[in-house]
């Protein structure tokens, strides 16, 4: 599937138009709601009416582990991968707390995660346990890269069947800022040394060695640019190729998908390379913290809705973003028009 390239649902500007006149009909300024206004014009687009759906909205959050974590790249504990995919299902977490402030569903994916979930109700999607030490080795085989993007395809493809409006994508994986800087490093053609960042939050020195890591692991393995899934196997992470099989699949429907952090990020660049015209149908959630965050949503073409300097990834900044939506739900049901006030504009 992923050596095709597959349809992706048409974006319809007849839509785009029809909800900017909606909104420059209502009782304020022209433009006056600013980003907001154009994050329904994307949405009136993607789903091809003026009256966006997005009442059913679920976050699917991919969990995989990273061999690199053992080249002491992160500050985080192998074990914290396993234990908060449990915990969000319990609702203790980052992104599930903000899913119940926000009226969303969470799904939590084991794509890769080096521990046994059976019984927890984490849906098993197992690639593998973990994946190889990209200091090492190359990450993946072709295989799993393959595998991991139909995962994270399949599991879209339930959340929208399942009648869901809005796709949103987070991830749980120790160690994967590295992957995702790798992967955004090869593919934009940018050094490492501009997107590599601090993750869960590193010393200036682990910094050092985690952009050499990147830089070592890039010159080895050979990534070819031109062909994102061996720059996904060489040096990518079974989430992060499951949220780009997410991103087609969501792409190919016709179903926004609100993206979260720098892990996203890694995704979405992944699915562009695969299917140009993907970055059509996302929307930017929010501006994570990680260095490298700007050039990738730079390179992608979007705008993130909020700059908050989050940088806990899960999908919290995408289930937070839910209430710019759902404020504007309010102002499309419950706005006065000019022509109810018999306002005209003399500019
Ligand atoms: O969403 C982000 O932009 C983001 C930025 C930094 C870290 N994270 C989260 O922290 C973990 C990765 O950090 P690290 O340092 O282990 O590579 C992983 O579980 C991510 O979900 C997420
Ligand atoms: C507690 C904790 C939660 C996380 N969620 C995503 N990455 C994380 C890293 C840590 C350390």
């Amino acid at each position: 599937m992923f050596n095709v390239r597959p349809t992706l649902s048409p974006i319809s500007e007849a839509k785009r138009h029809a909800m900017k006149v909606k909104l420059d009909g209502l009782a304020k300024p022209t433009g006056g709601l600013g980003r907001l206004e154009t994050l329904m014009i994307t949405l009136a687009g993607i789903q091809q009416t003026t009256k966006p759906r997005t009442a059913k909205r679920c976050v699917m959050v991919f969990a995989g582990d990273h061999g690199v974590e053992r080249a002491g790249v992160s500050a985080t504990p192998r074990k914290v991968t396993w234990e908060q995919s449990i915990n969000t299902l319990e609702g203790h977490t980052t992104v599930a707390s903000l899913a119940i402030a926000n009226h969303c569903d969470v799904k939590v994916i084991d794509v890769g995660v080096d521990h046994d979930l059976s019984g927890t109700g984490v849906i098993d999607k197992k690639v593998n346990w973990g994946t190889k030490n990209l200091a090492e080795e190359p990450a993946m085989t072709r295989d799993e890269a393959i595998q991991c993007l139909q995962a994270g395809y399949d599991v879209a493809l339930d959340t929208i069947n399942e009648g869901n409006d809005l796709l949103l994508i987070g991830e749980l994986g120790v160690g994967n800022t590295t992957p995702a800087s790798a992967i955004i490093s090869v593919l934009l053609g940018v050094p490492a040394a501009d997107v590599v960042g601090r993750g869960s939050v590193i010393s200036t020195e682990r910094m050092a060695h985690k952009t050499k890591v990147v830089e070592k692991a890039i010159a080895d393995w050979q990534p070819d640019p031109n062909d994102p899934v061996d720059v996904l196997s060489k040096v990518g992470g079974f989430e992060i190729g499951a949220k780009a099989g997410a991103i087609l699949c969501a792409a190919e429907h016709g179903v926004p998908l609100i993206l979260d952090g720098f892990l996203s990020y890694a995704g979405a660049v992944i699915a562009e390379k695969l299917d140009p015209g993907v970055k059509d149908h996302l929307i930017a959630s929010h501006l994570s913290r990680e260095f490298g965050s700007k050039c990738a949503l730079d390179w992608l073409g979007l705008t993130p809705m909020l700059d908050l300097q989050m940088a806990v990834g899960e999908g919290s900044g995408a289930v937070l973003a839910l209430s710019l939506i759902d404020a504007m739900q309010s102002v499309l049901t419950h706005m006065n028009t000019l022509a109810d006030i018999d306002v005209r504009f003399k500019p």
